[in-house]
């Protein structure tokens, strides 16, 4: 053995606590980060698409959000569950719109986004400065340009754009936030959603509230209009509402009499809430099992019943921040 005489007594305590950690699938179609005390999120680059989110005070973290046993993950579909996000149309396009050409909810769902970094930040929560524990915190960046469109989808929608989709884990909030940049020299109006598929325990005892009083448009009732006159949204069938200009920003899912999720809007005016129910669960291909209806609500902020126009050089931002209360 050789003799070390300046050997150190003993290894220098680490300089900070630890820090939230990101991975990247093997096959590079997905990120998950994940903070020291064990939530994580993880994101399909496939339409940035957010398809996991644990969190919970146990060690034990629980999902947040619902997602089909057959949704398809290869890149080939849009996600059926996560988190899709819908740019630059909201359902169906009208006819004789510059969106026209392009498919139900757009083409940012259904393209592969670019990984842009992370980072990461720390504050004290509680107690005096410095003492309170270590409040970690981590966002992803993702990015999707005009140029990530094939010729086709091009033709569909001729503008210059970028888009940079940020979604931040805390502990018991994850923010999702999108970044519209016009890059061309022709104005363009768009509209995006955020298509929250949220996991429940049972839909029959699920309430939507923060609705009150608010205007919708039941696309179940051939696109009717009404006033949301009961302080809880219930759902018994087959539901797909879009709640337009909503005066409060938050939007709560309370099971039983428990509130279970918040979902705060951040310059999204609107809120759509669906459930397919029985029969047109069993009839989507993607949607299994069958049964798993009862298992999620979607509750989906977006700017979808106005069109927001961005000027060239223009940019606008907005996004939700979810809090899972666990
Ligand atoms: O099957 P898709 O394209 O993912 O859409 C699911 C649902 O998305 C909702 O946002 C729409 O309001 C519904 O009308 C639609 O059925």
């Amino acid at each position: 053995m050789v003799d070390r005489p300046n050997k150190p007594s003993a290894i220098a305590p680490a300089a900070s606590a630890p820090q939230p950690t990101v991975d990247i699938a093997d096959d590079n179609s997905s990120i998950t980060a994940t903070l020291p005390s064990g939530e994580n999120v993880t994101v399909l680059l496939h339409g940035a698409t957010v398809t996991s989110w644990k969190s919970g005070p146990g060690a034990e973290k629980k999902e947040n959000l619902w997602v089909s046993e057959k949704a398809v993950l290869d890149g080939s579909k849009p996600v059926r569950g996560g988190i899709p996000l819908v740019f630059p149309i909201f359902g169906a396009p009208p006819a004789n719109h510059a969106t026209s050409k392009l498919p139900q909810h757009g083409f940012a769902r259904n393209l592969r986004w670019e990984y842009l970094g992370k980072s990461t930040s720390e504050s004290t929560t509680s107690g005096d400065a410095g003492t309170g524990p270590t409040d970690n915190s981590v966002k992803l960046d993702f990015g999707l340009y005009s140029a990530n469109l094939t010729d086709e989808q091009q033709d569909q929608w001729p503008y210059d754009f970028g888009l940079v989709y940020s979604v931040t884990l805390s502990r018991d909030t994850l923010q999702t936030m999108l970044n519209v940049r016009n890059e061309g020299q022709l104005g363009f109006d768009f509209q995006m959603l955020l298509h929250t598929y949220f996991r429940i325990g049972d839909i029959g005892s699920t309430a939507i509230t923060g609705l009150s009083g608010v205007t919708y448009t039941d696309k179940v009732l051939n696109a009717t209009e009404h006033a949301q006159a009961e302080n809880a949204v219930r759902i018994a069938g087959e539901t797909d509402r879009v709640y337009k200009r909503i005066p409060q920003s938050t939007t709560s899912i309370v099971e039983g009499d428990k509130p279970r999720f918040d979902v705060v809007r951040d310059n999204l005016p609107d809120t759509v809430v669906w459930n397919p129910f029985k029969e047109k669960a069993a009839a989507m291909a993607d949607f299994a099992p069958d049964g798993d209806y009862v298992h999620m609500v979607c509750v989906e902020a977006g700017y979808v019943s106005d069109w927001v126009r961005l000027e060239p050089g223009d940019t606008w931002e907005g996004g939700q921040r979810l809090r899972s209360l666990l």
